[in-house]
Parts: C-alpha cells; sequence; structure tokens
C-alpha cells in the first residue's frame, strides 16, 4: 500500500499507506516498488518525494512478517532501484524512520526530517541486522564509529542528533511534507553522483583492527551471549574494509544466520509481549479498554528512602508535582539532599520538571490525586501509614503501596476506600528500573488499575497488572530460585560456581552477586518475619527443616557473622572493604560451607554446570507455572515482561516461560520430576498441574496456553 500523486511542479509523491507504523509489509514493498516504476517511467516527473501517511514516515519491516516465509519484492533491490535512479528521491521524515524505515530513507538521496522525528536502526534488539543495506550505507554516510554505536545498540536518534551526525540534511519545525517537495523542486536534475551512499568510502579509525576488537569485546560485555551485537559489527566491519558489493553480500550472510535463529524469535517475542501486557484484565472484568485511568496532576510519596526518592523523580521527570512526605526535619533533609542530587544528575538535556515541595506534614497531602507509600517494608508500619493517608487524603484519592511482596488487601482494609487501593512494585532504583507491576487486591477498582498503569506508562515505565499474593509475581517465583541456589551450595557447589553457570545463561550477575549486591539483610528481616530464623523458630526443630519441608539456613549463618553483602566488604563473596564491587571468591566462605557440611553430615559432590541450571531455572519456571494456575498473572507474557524488565533475565532467551517452551515443555516436566523424586522434600520441585496439563495438550506454542489455562483455572 503506497499512493502515488503527481503534484505540481514535476514532482511524484509518494505516501507509505500502512497504519499505524507504515511499516514495510509484502503490501507497502509492492506498492513502493510500482509507485516508483511509475514516477520514472513519466517523463514529467523531475524528482520524488516519499513520506509516510499518519504522522509516521515508517516503523521498518513488518515484524509480524517475520514468523512465516517471505513473499513480495524484497527490501535490498527495492532500496537499491531507488538510489540507482537518475531522478532524486527526497524522504520526508516525521514520526520515526526505524529500521527497514531508516534503510529505505538512507536509499534516497537526500532526508528531510520534522524537528521532533525519530531515527535508528533497532534490529539488534529483534535479534537482528539492518539488512537492507543499513550496514553498508550508514557507515559510509556517518563513518565507522558513529553508525557502529546505532546499530550495536539500536538506540533511537532525535531529529537533532541526525542532524549533527548527517543522517538527515535538514530539519523543519512546520510542514514537512511542503518543505520537502520544495526542496525537491530545487534539486531537480543535479547530478546524485555521491548522494547515492553506496559509492562513498566509509571514514574510519586509525586502527581498525583494534577498533573492532575492542567493539566486540564492549557487545559481548554488554549482552553476554546474544548474537545480533556480535554480527551487526561483523557486517559494519565488513563496510569498512570491503566493497559496497561485497558489504552486501556479508551483510545478507550475517543476516541468514540470525533471522530463524532461537534469539531473534525470542527477541521478537519479547517486542509482543511488551504490547500485549499493556492490554490487561483482571479476573473481576475490568479491562484496559474499558476502565478510564484518572488524570494525575499532584501527587505525593511517603517515605524518602532509596525507593523513595528514586519514586520521586520518576514522578517529577513525568512532570507531576510531587509532595515529599518524612517523617521527621532530620529524614526530611537526607531525602531533600538525594532527590536533588538526583534530579541535578539526570537534568541535563531533559524536559522541565512539575514542582516539588518536601514536608513533614500529612495535611499537606488535602490536594493530592494519588499518593504513593513507600515506607519501610513491614506490614505493621504501613497499615498506620494508610490509616493516615485515609484520614487526611480526600475520599477519591488512589493510595498506592510501594511494596515487594505484602498483602496489599490489608491495607486496603485500613482505608474508608479500599477500591481506590493499588501495589506499585517499583523496582529500585526506581527512575532508572523500567518495570512496573501493579498489584490489584479483591476490591481494588477498575479505575485504580487503570490510573495506576496508565501512571507507569507516563513514567516511562513497563507496567504489569498482576494479581495480590505474597510476593506477586516476580519475587514469588525468586524464592524457590533462591532456595535451589543455597541446596546447590549444601550439596557441594561453590557460589562462584553457580553465579558463573547463570551468567554463562546471560544473567549480567549471579544469585550470589545479586545477593551480595542488595544486601543479605533484606532477605534475612523476611526470613525472621515469616519465623523462619531467629527468636520465632520452635525450639529443637531442625536447622535444616522448616514448616515440613527443606530450608538452608547458609544465607542466615552469613548474615548473624555480619557478612551483609557489598555493604560489609564481605557476604557470599570478599571485597576490598566495604562498598567495593569487584567480588573475589572468599577461601573463608569455602571453609564455612566445608564445616557446615561437616556439620551436618552431607557428602559433598561434584555438581554438574547443567544440574546448577536445570535446579534454579526450572524451579522457577515451576512456580511461574503455579503463578498462571492461581490467576496471579493472566499470561505467560505478563511473567516473561517481568523477568526481563526486572530481573535481568537475559532477553534474547525471551523470559522464563518462554524460555520453557522453548526447551520444551516435556523436557522441563521430566527434569523436575526427576529432581524431585531425588530431593522429595523440595516441594517447589514439585511439577505443577499446567505443566503437566501443557504437556498432556501436546506442548503448545506459547501463544496458544491461555485457552489451557482457562480450562486449569476452570477446574481448579
Ligand atoms: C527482512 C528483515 C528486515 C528487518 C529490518 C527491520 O526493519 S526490523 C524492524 C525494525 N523496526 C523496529 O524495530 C521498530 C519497532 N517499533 C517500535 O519501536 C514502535 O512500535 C514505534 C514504531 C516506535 C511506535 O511506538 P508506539 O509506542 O507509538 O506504538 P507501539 O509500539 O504500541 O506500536 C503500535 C502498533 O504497531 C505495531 N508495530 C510497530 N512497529 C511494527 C513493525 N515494525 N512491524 C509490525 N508491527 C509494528 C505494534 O506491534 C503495535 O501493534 P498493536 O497491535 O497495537 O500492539
Amino acid at each position: 500500500m503506497a499512493r502515488y500523486v503527481r503534484i505540481p511542479g514535476s514532482i511524484a509523491l509518494i505516501t507509505l499507506a500502512n497504519p499505524p507504523v507504515n511499516a514495510l509489509s509484502a503490501a507497502v514493498r509492492r506498492g513502493i516498488t510500482e509507485t516508483l516504476s511509475r514516477a520514472i517511467a513519466d517523463p514529467e516527473v523531475k524528482a520524488v518525494v516519499l513520506c509516510g501517511e499518519n504522522g509516521n514516515f515508517c516503523g521498518g519491516a513488518d515484524i509480524k512478517e517475520f514468523a512465516g516465509p517471505m513473499s513480495g519484492p524484497g527490501l535490498v533491490p527495492m532500496i537499491d532501484a531507488i538510489e540507482a535512479g537518475e531522478k532524486p528521491v527526497v524522504a520526508a521524515i516525521e514520526g520515526v524512520a526505524l529500521g527497514g524505515g531508516l534503510e529505505l530513507a538512507l536509499g534516497c538521496h537526500y532526508r528531510i526530517a520534522h524537528c521532533k522525528a525519530r531515527v535508528g536502526l533497532p534490529e539488534v534488539t529483534l535479534g537482528l541486522l539492518p539488512a537492507a543495506g543499513g550496514t553498508q550505507r550508514l557507515p559510509r554516510l556517518i563513518g565507522l564509529s558513529a553508525a557502529l554505536d546505532l546499530i550495536t545498540t539500536g538506540r533511537h536518534v532525535s531529529a537533532q542528533e541526525a542532524l549533527q551526525l548527517g543522517i538527515v540534511d535538514r530539519l523543519t519545525e512546520g510542514d514537512t511534507l511542503g518543505v520537502a517537495v520544495e526542496f525537491a523542486q530545487s534539486i531537480a536534475g543535479q547530478p546524485l553522483g555521491s548522494r547515492r551512499l553506496s559509492t562513498r568510502t566509509p571514514a574510519c579509525p586509525a586502527d581498525l583492527d583494534s577498533f573492532l576488537q575492542g567493539a566486540l569485546v564492549q557487545v559481548r560485555r554488554r549482552a553476554r551471549g546474544a548474537m545480533a551485537p556480535e554480527a551487526c559489527v561483523r557486517a559494519v566491519g565488513a563496510a569498512a574494509t570491503l566493497p559496497y558489493s561485497q558489504g552486501m553480500q556479508r551483510e545478507q550472510e550475517l543476516m541468514a544466520s540470525l533471522f530463524r535463529s532461537a534469539q531473534a524469535r525470542a527477541l521478537q517475542y519479547c517486542f509482543f509481549s511488551q504490547r500485549l501486557v499493556g492490554r490487561w484484565s483482571t479476573p473481576s472484568g475490568a479491562r484496559w479498554d474499558s476502565a478510564e485511568p484518572r488524570p494525575i496532576r499532584r501527587a505525593a510519596v511517603i517515605g524518602l528512602g532509596t525507593m523513595g526518592r528514586g519514586i520521586a523523580v520518576s514522578l517529577l521527570q513525568a512532570g507531576i508535582a510531587v509532595v515529599a512526605v518524612e517523617t521527621d526535619e532530620q529524614q526530611l533533609e537526607a531525602g531533600r539532599r538525594a532527590v536533588t542530587a538526583l534530579l541535578e544528575r539526570r537534568a541535563q538535556g531533559r524536559g522541565s520538571e512539575g514542582p516539588l515541595r518536601f514536608t513533614t506534614d500529612l495535611q499537606q497531602l488535602r490536594q493530592v490525586e494519588l499518593v504513593i507509600e513507600a515506607v519501610f517494608e513491614d506490614l505493621a508500619v504501613k497499615k498506620q501509614v494508610f490509616r493516615q493517608l485515609s484520614a487526611v487524603c480526600p475520599a477519591d484519592t488512589l493510595l498506592c503501596t510501594n511494596t515487594s511482596g505484602l498483602d496489599v488487601e490489608q491495607l486496603a482494609a485500613c482505608t474508608r476506600s479500599p477500591e481506590l487501593v493499588v501495589g506499585t512494585h517499583f523496582f529500585g532504583p526506581a527512575h532508572v528500573m523500567k518495570l512496573l507491576e501493579v498489584v490489584y487486591g479483591p476490591r481494588s477498582s477498575p479505575v485504580a488499575v487503570a490510573t495506576a498503569m496508565h501512571l507507569g506508562k507516563r513514567l516511562g515505565k513497563v507496567s504489569v497488572a498482576v494479581g495480590n499474593c505474597p510476593g506477586f509475581v516476580g519475587n514469588r517465583m525468586l524464592k524457590p530460585y533462591l532456595e535451589q541456589a543455597h541446596f546447590l551450595l549444601e550439596e557441594g557447589a561453590a557460589p562462584e560456581q553457580v553465579d558463573q553457570a547463570l551468567e554463562e545463561f546471560g544473567f549480567a550477575m549471579g544469585v550470589f552477586r545479586v545477593a551480595d549486591l542488595s544486601g543479605l539483610d533484606v532477605g534475612w528481616r523476611v526470613r525472621k518475619e515469616a519465623g523462619l530464623t531467629g527468636p520465632g523458630v520452635a525450639p529443637g526443630e531442625s536447622p535444616r527443616r522448616r514448616q515440613g519441608r527443606r530450608y538452608s539456613p547458609l544465607p542466615d549463618l552469613l548474615c548473624e557473622q555480619g557478612r551483609l553483602g557489598q555493604k560489609t566488604g564481605r557476604g557470599w563473596y570478599l571485597y576490598e572493604g566495604p562498598g567495593a564491587r569487584e567480588a573475589r571468591p572468599d577461601p573463608w566462605t569455602h571453609s564455612f560451607l566445608q564445616q557446615y557440611r561437616q556439620q551436618h553430615g552431607l557428602q559433598p559432590r561434584a555438581v554438574p554446570q547443567q544440574e546448577v541450571l536445570e535446579r534454579c531455572l526450572y524451579a522457577l519456571i515451576n512456580e511461574g507455572f503455579r503463578v498462571l494456575e492461581d490467576g496471579i498473572a493472566t499470561g505467560p507474557e505478563d511473567i516473561d515482561i517481568i523477568y526481563v524488565f526486572g530481573y535481568g533475565w537475559p532477553r534474547h532467551r525471551g523470559g522464563p516461560m518462554f524460555h520453557a517452551g522453548a526447551v520444551g515443555l516435556a523436557t522441563v516436566l521430566d527434569r523436575l520430576e526427576h529432581y524431585h523424586h531425588a530431593h522429595p522434600d523440595i516441594p517447589n520441585l514439585q511439577p505443577s498441574a499446567l505443566l503437566r496439563r501443557l504437556v498432556a495438550s501436546g506442548n503448545p506454542p506459547i501463544q496458544k496456553w491461555r485457552e489451557v489455562i482457562r480450562r486449569v483455572r476452570s477446574q481448579l
């Protein structure tokens, strides 16, 4: 679908028409090919302007087509034909020119962009590379170094940066199309020569080999195990060393190695899942398309600890006025300094922020439309805060709790309007991390859920609506994962061995390095409150059994030794000193584990890497199936997005539930049965009913799981 219009002054206008983003589907490619031939054949036409309908130039190739057989004209010959033509083609870029959309624009001889447009080659984020000449033309236009940055990160570039880099020739604040048409008239008949980017020689760094080597090291570090970034480096490297036609051949070969890869499938699944979670629904029938969010202009944050500070910054940056509340002047002052410093650090190049007020007086909340409570993670303290909030805030104020797993309904019960209470589980640092779990309680109203989900979007977060249970989705699933890691230490593994297996799988940090970073005392406090350790434990109870199941006291024992992680300079690992970050294996930990095993009569064994992965990951996945059975998450995509955006699950592996499907559900079931048989005292290894049902249903693709989930839920 591309429209063709002849406009006065010998200009042909070709408009891509495939809303919402004019993706280059087979029909659009056909449309461009045909209309371009028409323009070339028409002797009256002296120049062509290419634009997109609906305020968007083009969002790239149609990702939905990737799963099926490719049909219609290829992108490469289509773009080559534009570049090789004798009539100048001007791209008029509004909205976005991304991926194949930018490659199309690079095949044009001139590019004129609206000042609010964005361009980029985000193929790497889909497990691909820009294989319609992007890896060959962009370096020839802006130099190897800048092109490599854009292509390996996939970042979107503002129109201003695109102008500075030389990607676009001119910006306009007004009528992009009008400017492009006028420009096309002015250059009609001029020689095209080096406007054909394929004829240029790219500007390269002096020591090309070490530059490319350095780039490979960098991309490997950034996304461990991801194939596409490496392929991008190699393709861009080819632009520097080979003539254009051979570079294009290399680009095609590298693309062929990626196109049908499991990683590309996983990343494209993430793309669509990220959008799917926005179309939320709850068991009570509330839905994204029927519940109307309330506008939020003024909000309050209660508690200016680490999380509260980040939440306040996030709100302010979204242009929302914030009242920041602390209990006493000293804490308030500390909060004020921290928030101001964060805002200053992030100020450069950002838009205007909403006004900010600090107070210790809850009466100042009479005007706010939404409150986010971010006090200490203690139910009694939070209940007290909710009682106070309910007394001072207007009755229609939405009250949110930032908790990582406490019961939202118990807090709602402390208020006069329980239907206006939801959980907003931010991830730290809250102004950086992209995930927001929006937790609806049994009484949360559709408008409350819709407002929190909409707020998350305004804050630039990926929001996922989840049900109310201890730990919600993310932390609930984390528990069996952590538990397995501790059991593996008891059985003979070392922390660095477990971490290495997980890091080779793709996590940025293994479980023990993460624990040291976040502080071992966090979990210790939770376990004490749950009566698993400390004074709440019944006298005479075995240290390795709690509540009728296997328990590992290892992390408690470390805390009792004052080993709380990085902040104390020692945890599972040893650090240079308190606050230092480089983790070193600690002989103390090894001998502590040895003594522990001896004390409990445990015969250490060599734990294979595969067992580390299977037990940690499959225990987590198994809990994911239970989360689905219980209706806490609506579909596997919700879980996967939570894990990719909040828990460092490697994106190129799609998320835990996608990974289970990729490994094969029957395999996951088989391995869980095997491990449960070997460890009958670990209930988390017992395969869930849903997993069994999915296997019995013939291992359907993940997109079909929801049907089976509905059946299982209806029978429970
Ligand atoms: C032969 C192989 C060649 C590959 C080269 C390529 O071009 S690969 C594709 C490269 N392009 C991209 O990665 C861009 C992907 N899209 C986006 O980043 C964003 O969608 C956007 C264009 C920046 C627009 O963002 P916005 O927030 O405004 O909207 P949504 O993201 O919600 O998108 C609206 C709907 O459009 C669908 N969609 C977007 N891009 C594509 C695409 N390239 N192909 C197919 N569909 C696309 C998106 O899925 C949304 O659909 P819904 O059904 O409404 O969820």
